[in-house]
């Protein structure tokens, strides 16, 4: 296959060193590297977009410009939300309607990918024809890649994970223990599934790698930006002595602010989302968000 990889960060460098090791011919689009993209689209068969939220409406206006090839496979592996609340998915079908377009997310730190441990993901779209083509394409050895209808619950699940994975970089960090890691990953999931149906994914597919798996790997990883920013929070530092050093990009902290601003505006219950929001802002301390969580009213588990 032909690939055009557009983002040459952890994630864009990393899948286009597996292609190339799978046999693809595969041109890596960075604004500051040395192809236009309109040559890295020329007669690309897929487009593999690897970009940090905050770069994905930019770069569509760009593809709109240059022109992307008739029936060439879009591939959405950006992890985060626009400003409006959408997925970074929602802004590609909105520009390339007639495309086909497939979401690839799972548990899938980019250094152990790269590293060539294995690992599995999930490929899923509307159209199971992509989405098998997809898993065809990137399917090795070392890369177990499943396929999924749910596209929607598939990258809900990675976009949502990060904010609870700040929240276990600072259990971690305040050396709370086994058993409160425990309880903030199970009511991490149970906060996600209550947003990710809310905007009409299947509650199932967040049991799924692309949801439990991906929650698992991120809370559990010193790898993961977004653990690593929750747990500078928990040692004391300010975000933006945290974001100065971070090596790469940590989507969980833009993600928390605008999905605690549509929970409140919709009246969904996202209280773990609401203190990482307040540690971020620098509102309170950890321990005071952490009592805030132990003292909300008493309820039923469901
Ligand atoms: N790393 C990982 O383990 C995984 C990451 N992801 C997701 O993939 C996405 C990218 O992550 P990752 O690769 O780690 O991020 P990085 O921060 O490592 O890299 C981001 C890349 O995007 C480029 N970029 C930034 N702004 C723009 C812009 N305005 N226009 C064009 N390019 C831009 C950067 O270019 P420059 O260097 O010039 O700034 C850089 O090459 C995120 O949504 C992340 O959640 C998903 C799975 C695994
Ligand atoms: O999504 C990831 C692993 O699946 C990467 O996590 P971070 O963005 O927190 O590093």
């Amino acid at each position: 296959m032909r690939i055009a990889v557009l983002g040459a960060g952890s994630w864009g460098t990393t899948l286009a060193q597996l292609a190339t090791s799978l046999d693809h011919r595969v041109q890596l689009w960075s604004r500051t590297g040395p192809l236009a993209l309109s040559a890295v689209l020329a007669d690309a068969q897929v487009v593999l977009s690897c970009l940090p939220m905050r770069a994905v409406a930019g770069v569509i206006e760009q593809v709109a410009a240059a022109g992307l090839p008739p029936g060439a496979i879009l591939v959405n592996t950006t992890k985060g939300l626009d400003a409006t609340a959408r997925p970074a998915s929602q802004l590609w079908r909105s520009a390339f309607p007639d495309w086909p377009l497939v979401v690839l997310s799972g548990p899938n730190l980019a250094a152990e990918v790269r590293a060539g441990l294995p690992a599995a993901t999930v490929v899923a779209s509307a159209s199971p024809e992509a989405a098998r083509r997809i898993q065809q394409c990137f399917a090795s050895e070392r890369f177990r890649v499943y396929t999924s209808g749910d596209q929607l619950g598939v990258e809900l699940g990675g976009v949502l994970k990060n904010v609870v994975a700040i929240a276990a970089g600072v259990s971690d960090a305040l050396g709370l223990g086994a058993n409160a890691k425990a309880a903030l990953i199970t009511r991490g999931l149970a906060e996600i599934i209550r947003v990710g149906t809310h905007w009409g994914a299947q509650a199932e597919t967040f049991y799924g790698l692309s949801g439990l798996g991906d929650l698992l790997t991120t809370c559990n990883s010193a790898l993961s930006r977004n653990y690593q920013v929750g747990f500078g929070l928990g040692e004391g530092r300010t975000l933006s002595d945290i974001l100065a050093q971070l090596v790469g990009t940590a989507e969980g902290v833009n993600t928390a602010s605008i999905l605690a601003d549509y929970a409140r505006r919709v009246d969904l219950e996202v209280p773990i989302t609401d203190q990482v929001c307040a540690l971020l802002g620098g509102e309170r301390p950890p321990q005071v968000a952490l009592a805030a969580l132990m003292s909300r009213r008493l309820k039923d588990e469901s």
